[in-house]
């Protein structure tokens, strides 16, 4: 079965097209720029690439632009637009409507909608995308993947934050957690490379890439994490603050006159590495090669943003009372040895940790990186929320289902 796997943001769309039986991608890219001049398409089809620059108003023009690519003599991997048998969405919030991945129909997507107030960063392009996907290819069906549905499992004490609980009734003001998708498809390959039942493990999964979350997995369920309300909580990202005194929040408002979405402009896009290394650099890989020659605002923000991840990584083993295994994923935890080995050298040995220095020293490979005698196991774990995403669409669509529980109850 071919689904189309899609991720759209305000102004880009990512896509898979993938095989969902055999699991493997026949055709990747990424179209940049929409609604601003110079829109690109960068296509992938498996080590050929191709690029386009073409002005793209809207999600519906890019997603033609798409097709085409995909069914175009040159560059596609389809004779017919009808090859393909359903479309995943990435959806970002969920709400606590959805814990599960759902058959998006009319009633569904109104109620996605209904949870744009609460990601509205994220949400609208998410729909947008799903209208303009279901006006191109209107007879197939199509299905949600929401990245806060894996943490649903939190139980109210991981999740209230100690603000009046009337803002949670009224609100909805809570802990969601984000990249879901991710955590669940890490914690069950770790399972897998342990050769253990999930519903036997404590697992740790670190998704550090520009945006970055941990999560505590227990026995297949998340029991917390560390992004919150929105995905602005937590861990120091690429241009993310991560957690901040929210006292903070008033004192910019009233010494430098800004505005609410001043603040959250500059905690969003102006802080973490950014912020730190004086709105030079976002790229991991340029800040750690500054830092390996000594750079001092490299060093520090480097400092900082482990520190920050060990903590949490500490919180988690005791949120569970022990851990069994720690991952790292997505583009920094995936493909930095100098990371995974200073949270772990200098923060974690207490928990009877040994890392394998030659293990460790790989980029983009699953491994387990500690020593066979380590008392946890410390993995890398390649992400791949689109497979995912294509698994989910193709169970609710062979097995004809309004919707896919996660766990079972
Ligand atoms: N070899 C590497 N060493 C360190 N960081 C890397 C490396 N390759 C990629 N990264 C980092 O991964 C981050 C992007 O991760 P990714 O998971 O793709 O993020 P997102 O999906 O949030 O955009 C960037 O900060 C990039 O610098
Ligand atoms: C929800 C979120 O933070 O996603 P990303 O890491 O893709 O920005
Ligand atoms: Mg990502």
């Amino acid at each position: 079965m071919k689904i189309l796997v899609i991720n759209c943001g305000s102004s880009s769309i990512k896509y898979q097209l993938l095989d969902a039986d055999s699991e493997s991608v026949l055709a990747k890219g990424l179209l940049e720029r929409i609604g601003i001049s110079g829109s690109k398409l960068t296509h992938k089809r498996g080590e050929e690439k191709f690029e386009f620059t073409k002005d793209i108003a809207d999600h519906t023009e890019g997603l033609a632009l798409i097709i085409d690519a995909l069914q175009d003599e040159k560059t596609g991997v389809v004779k017919n637009i009808n090859e393909i048998e359903a479309v995943g969405h990435r959806v970002v919030h969920g709400g606590e409507r959805f814990a599960s991945s759902v058959l998006l129909d009319d009633e569904v997507i109104r109620e996605v909608e209904a949870n744009n107030f609460l990601a509205p960063l994220h949400n609208p392009a998410n729909i947008e995308g799903i209208i303009a996907a279901k006006k191109i290819l209107p007879s197939v069906p199509h299905v949600g993947v929401f990245d806060t549905a894996f943490h649903q499992s939190m139980t109210e004490t991981a999740y209230l934050y100690a603000i009046p609980y009337s803002l949670y009734r009224k609100y909805k003001i809570r802990r969601y957690g984000f990249h879901g998708t991710s955590h669940r498809y890490v914690a069950n390959r770790v399972a897998n490379i342990l050769g253990k039942p999930i519903k036997e493990l404590k697992i740790i999964t670190a998704h550090i890439g520009n945006g970055a979350s941990v999560a505590a997995v227990k026995y297949g369920r998340s029991v917390d994490t560390s992004m919150g309300f929105t995905p602005l909580e937590g861990l120091v990202m690429g241009t993310r603050s991560g957690d901040v005194d929210p006292a903070i929040v008033p004192f910019l408002q009233e010494q430098e006159g800004f505005t609410a979405g001043e603040v959250n402009n500059l905690l969003n896009k102006e802080s973490g590495m950014f912020g730190l290394t004086d709105h030079q650099f976002v790229d991991m890989r340029d800040i750690e090669e500054r830092a390996a020659k000594k750079d001092p605002l490299c060093m520090r923000a480097h400092n900082i943003y482990e520190y920050r991840l060990a903590k949490y990584i500490g919180a988690y083993a005791a949120a569970m009372n022990g851990v069994d295994a720690i991952a790292f994923t997505a583009g920094v935890g995936e493909n930095s040895p100098f990371l995974r080995e200073n949270v772990v050298n200098k923060y974690l040995n207490y928990l009877g940790i040994e890392l394998d220095r030659e293990k460790n020293n790989c980029k983009g490979c699953e491994i387990i990186i500690s020593t066979p005698q380590s008392k946890v196991k410390v993995l890398v774990v390649p992400t791949n929320e689109e497979l995912v995403i294509a698994r989910d669409t193709s169970e609710i669509v062979k097995k004809g289902l309004k919707e896919l529980k996660l766990w079972e109850d």
